[in-house]
């Protein structure tokens, strides 16, 4: 299930994104000293992880990561870690946790086991996890046509992560799986644009989970938040 906000512009949408994250961030630490969260890239992000950056909290008992990667090295201009990097961890982030998806081997399928175990080690379940969508609905790396969507999709799937090959992806990928991202104490859904809102209300009208993936979690029993400007 989910809720859907309208916010004016992207500045307000960003601010109050901001708000929520930390928000989730500050309760689990209470409750549990530690908190993860998991991002997501692309280019809607920007102003978030930015607004985010100058947002003051115990930063040093938050451990981030990413929901999905392009297999691409930091340096590389598509890299989910290298917009994190760029646009988050400055200033007082400058130093915090973080834990990139990205392993320098030819082939997400090289490196699944040993960032399985990467991520198997964090303070889970996510405080929160922050997703985007595209316009044909996938969200995280869960791409229509995925060679890996059926199992990374599955609300049974016992992975962490998993590889993901897709036309649409642009390069091969590895994505955080269903599960994981079900399991969050807050699932947020950050998208922007007519395009975007046209492609939701698509995907919410349907239930086809593999021709629009994001309905994995729009039809879950999880409340996701979802945060729309025009
Ligand atoms: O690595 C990625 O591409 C993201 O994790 C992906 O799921 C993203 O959220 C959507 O593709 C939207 O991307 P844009 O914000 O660039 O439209």
């Amino acid at each position: 299930m989910y809720e859907f906000q309208e916010f004016e512009n992207g500045a307000a949408l960003a601010d109050a994104l901001t708000v929520e994250v930390a928000g989730a961030l500050a309760h689990t630490i209470r409750l549990h000293g530690k908190a993860a969260l998991a991002l997501s890239g692309g280019k809607t992000p920007v102003r978030f992880l930015e607004a985010l950056s100058r947002y003051r909290m115990p930063w040093n008992d938050v451990v981030v990561t990413l929901v999905d990667e392009r297999w691409v090295p930091e340096t590389h201009e598509r890299s989910n870690a290298g917009l994190a990097r760029r646009h988050l961890l400055k200033g007082p982030l400058s130093n915090i946790e973080f834990v990139p998806l990205y392993r320098p081997v030819p082939t997400p399928e090289e490196a699944v086991a040993e960032v399985n175990r990467v991520i198997a080690d964090l303070p889970l379940p996510f405080a929160a996890v922050v997703l985007g969508m595209g316009e044909d609905g996938h969200t995280a790396s869960f791409y229509p046509g995925g060679d890996n969507l059926a199992a990374a999709n599955s609300p049974d799937c016992k992975a962490q992560v998993m590889a993901m090959n897709a036309d649409g992806a642009g390069e091969p990928r590895i994505t955080l799986t269903l599960p994981l991202l079900l399991a969050a104490d807050e699932i947020l859904l950050h998208i922007e644009g007519a395009e975007k809102r046209a492609a939701f209300e698509k995907a919410v009208a349907g239930d086809d989970v593999l021709e629009m993936p994001v309905r994995s979690l729009l039809k879950s029993e999880k409340l996701v938040k979802v945060l729309w400007c025009p």
